[in-house]
This record gives C-alpha cells, sequence and structure tokens, in this order.
C-alpha cells in the first residue's frame, strides 16, 4: 500500500472541500483519474496529499516529501530567462551532461523551445515544460492536475499519448485530474469520482463501469422519435442531447444494433464512457441519501 487516507475533512475557514469518509487506499503503479465539477475538490484532493493544506484525520504513506512530484494548476516561470536557464537552474543541473534530461527534451520535441523565453512559448509547449520537470523527479507518486487544460484537441491527443507511452511499464503512480474524460479512458484503471467535497465513489474504472452502466452502452441523438423507438431498453441518465441504453449483455446489444441499423439511426456503442457512468454513479449516490437532483456538467 502505498497510501491509505481515513477520515480526512479539509475545511477553507468554515466551508467544508473535501470529506473522504470511507478508508481510499493507493497502490503502487495505479493509474488513477479523478474526476468530477468545477469545486469537487479534486485540486483540494491534490494539495492535501501534497502537505500544501491543513486537514483533518490520518493520510498514512511511507512515501517522503520528496518522493512526490506534482503538476499543479497555473505554473509559472521566471520570463526573462532562456528556458534552457529556466530548466538547467531549476533541476539543478546541465542538459549536456543529463542523459534523463536529454531523453526527455528529445521525446517530448522540446529541443526548438531551449532556446525561447518563458513567455514566448505556446500553452502546449508550457504545459510539456512543466511535464519535463516532472518526470525528471521521476516520484514513486506523481500528479497531473488539468496538464492539458486550454490546449486544442489534437495537442491534448498528442500530450496525453506521450505521456501514457513514457510510464508505460513503469511503476510510478499517477493520480490525475482530468475534465476530459476520453484522456481518463486511455490513461487510467481506476477512478475517484468526487461532487461537491464528497466521495461519488472510488474503484477500478471496469467495475465502476458495470456497476452503473452494465456491459456497455449504446448512445444516439435524444428525440421523440428515438425515445419511441428505444422505448422497450433500459435508458440511463444521460446528458439532456443524449440518449444512453444499458445492455447487460451481448444479445440485447446485438438486438438494440440492428433496431437502430435497420431505422437508419447512428449510435454508439462503449464500454467505457465515464461521462455517462459518473453521472449515473451521481445519481446513484443522492438516490441513497434521498436527494435525486443531479446536475449535468
Ligand atoms: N484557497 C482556497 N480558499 C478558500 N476556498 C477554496 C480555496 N481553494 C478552493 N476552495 C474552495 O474549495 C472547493 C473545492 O475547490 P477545488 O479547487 O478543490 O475544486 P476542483 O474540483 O479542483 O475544481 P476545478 O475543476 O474548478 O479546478 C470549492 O468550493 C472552492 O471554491
Amino acid at each position: 500500500m502505498l497510501v491509505t487516507i481515513k477520515n480526512l475533512q479539509v475545511y477553507y475557514g468554515r466551508q467544508l472541500a473535501l470529506e473522504i469518509d470511507r478508508p481510499l487506499e493507493i497502490n503502487k503503479g495505479e493509474r488513477i483519474g479523478i474526476i468530477g465539477s468545477n469545486g469537487a475538490g479534486k485540486s483540494t484532493f491534490v494539495k492535501t496529499m501534497l502537505g500544501l493544506t491543513s486537514y483533518k484525520g490520518r493520510i498514512q504513506t511511507e512515501l517522503k516529501p520528496e518522493q512526490m512530484a506534482a503538476h499543479l494548476q497555473f505554473n509559472d516561470y521566471v520570463s526573462t530567462m532562456s528556458v534552457r536557464h529556466v530548466l538547467e537552474t531549476l533541476l539543478d543541473t546541465s542538459i549536456s551532461k543529463n542523459s534523463r534530461l536529454q531523453e526527455l527534451i528529445t521525446y517530448f520535441e522540446f529541443e526548438e523551445c531551449l532556446k525561447k523565453h518563458y513567455k514566448s512559448l505556446s500553452g502546449g509547449q508550457k504545459q510539456r515544460l512543466t511535464i519535463i520537470m516532472v518526470m525528471m523527479q521521476d516520484a514513486p507518486l506523481t500528479f497531473y492536475d488539468e496538464v492539458t487544460s486550454g490546449l486544442d484537441f489534437e495537442t491534448r491527443q498528442r500530450l496525453m499519448e506521450r505521456l501514457l507511452k513514457w510510464y508505460e511499464g513503469k511503476s510510478n503512480t499517477l493520480c490525475i485530474v482530468s475534465h476530459y474524460y476520453e484522456e481518463l479512458e486511455l490513461l487510467a484503471n481506476k477512478l475517484l469520482i468526487l461532487d461537491q467535497g464528497k466521495v461519488i465513489d472510488y474503484g477500478e474504472k471496469e467495475t465502476l463501469f458495470r456497476k452503473y452502466c452494465g456491459n456497455s452502452i449504446i448512445t444516439l441523438d435524444a428525440g421523440e422519435e428515438h425515445g419511441r423507438l428505444t422505448e422497450p431498453y433500459r435508458k440511463l441518465e444521460a446528458p439532456s442531447h443524449l440518449i444512453a441504453l444499458a445492455c447487460r449483455g451481448k444479445t440485447e446489444e446485438e438486438d438494440i444494433a440492428k433496431l437502430l441499423i435497420r431505422n437508419n439511426v447512428n449510435f454508439k456503442r462503449s464500454s467505457s464512457d465515464i461521462e455517462i457512468m459518473s453521472i449515473n454513479a451521481k445519481k446513484a449516490y443522492y438516490q441513497e441519501r434521498g436527494n435525486g437532483g443531479v446536475d449535468h456538467d
């Protein structure tokens, strides 16, 4: 066990920003996606783990603070120095003598950026600089908080694919905060779903999907006609522009697919849709506690 969290409460003044009321364990090598709407407590979780906030409760870990690395939101560096200088100063090394740093610079195609000043880097280049610095620490536990926010789709995908490839087969534990579900479908094997400072659920991605969605789901555009057509099938909670159907097994999935194809309706099939899964996890959580109101963000 790398980290065990028990009965954690984090307050900002009198506001309870995060509460983890059941034991939560993080194991070696896990890739944990942390999801939730704005203000859910994701960054608070990361900061608390790093010892940057005060809290009540227990965080048990054998790791020393220097064995945790973090890419936090809103990094900023001195803009009057070249990026080469920033890297060498902050990492206290020289690029020419550090083969690991050279490897990362090449891996992230960052050579051209070294002579530039920080402020003249593009959003994606700034993110790559921070990622290189975080990866240089090679920490057993590494946090990435919104590493691709503000980047266009293609840049995000490229960066995430690289990140994923870099860690392939490595034993570092990663906690990745992201609003982009498709990234976590690639990266995470576990999910921590937060909402308004509460843990909605925590567990293996596939287990959570089966728990809230079934074997697979089929999504199609919402609309009266599509609603009527799919009437016999079990509908999941979904964003208002979509109908999401839960498929209990292969036969049901094939039946629905055939029906939709026959009626010339476009649809998507998924067994890992984190967005639909988390909406339904939230619904179940609040229903259990007698509050059915769920916002779809
Ligand atoms: N330094 C702070 N002082 C006071 N309140 C704070 C502070 N930081 C966060 N909060 C509040 O705590 C709650 C959780 O915030 P947090 O930043 O952890 O959310 P988040 O899930 O990371 O949100 P986002 O997706 O918007 O980044 C919010 O209600 C926020 O307003």
